[in-house]
């Protein structure tokens, strides 16, 4: 069977991962399966450079095949921020303290001023070959309180005005329909199988 190491801890993520690739006869692996995970210093300036770290320490320490992802959420009225400090806006890893940051930053944005763009990148490595490297992205805006139960992250606040739905208000199928990471994956999935025969 195929296999894909997902370079990420993040389930969120992953299941995102697998509700595309496992479809595809992929057998799909994240770093939570593994019994020792290599340490990962994500300090690239932007999203493609750390998915590049990630996914290239991963494949040379662990000599196999690995997709990393590496997003954010960028918000124009404050600049692009959180950016690529999205994970860890709020300090810790915590989705709940990073959406009420966000919220409070933008206590006083008007509606029409609360638009953002989710990002992400995507990096596959293999041993001896150049990366292949895709991007995503989707526009749309931040409410001024959480709705919707699914998803991770930022999901709750990230509001779609032509589906008047949060990404939390979306099924898994449904958000990688319109998603960043759905787009991006289906540029992978359009690049893939030339990038492993050429290079
Ligand atoms: O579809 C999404 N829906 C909601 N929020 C999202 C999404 N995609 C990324 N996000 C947020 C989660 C995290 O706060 C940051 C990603 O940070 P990022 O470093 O790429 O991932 P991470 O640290 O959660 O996992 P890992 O590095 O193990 O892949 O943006
Ligand atoms: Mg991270």
């Amino acid at each position: 069977m195929k296999k894909i190491l997902i370079a990420t801890k993040n389930e969120g993520k992953a299941r995102e991962f697998r509700a595309f690739f496992e479809p595809k006869g992929f057998k799909v692996e994240t770093l939570n399966g593994l019994k020792e995970v290599p340490e990962i210093i994500e300090n690239g300036q932007t999203f493609e450079e750390n998915a590049l770290i990630k996914a290239q320490s991963l494949t040379d320490v662990l000599q196999t095949v690995v997709v990393a992802d590496d997003s954010g959420l960028m918000v124009d009225a404050i600049g692009g921020e959180p950016g690529i400090y999205s994970a860890r806006y709020a300090g810790d890893h915590d989705d709940n303290a990073n959406n009420k940051k966000l919220l409070d930053k933008l206590r006083d944005v008007p509606d029409e001023k609360r638009t953002a763009t989710f990002h992400t990148s995507l990096v596959v490595t293999r041993i001896g070959k150049n990366p292949l490297v895709v991007n995503g992205d989707v526009k749309g805006k931040i409410l001024k309180k959480i709705r919707g139960d699914d998803g991770f992250g930022y999901d709750p606040l990230f509001y779609l005005p032509e589906l008047d739905k949060t990404f939390a208000e979306l099924t898994p199928a449904e958000k990688n329909k319109v998603s960043h990471r759905g787009r991006a994956i289906k540029k992978l999935s359009e690049k893939f199988d030339d990038w492993w025969v050429k290079e």
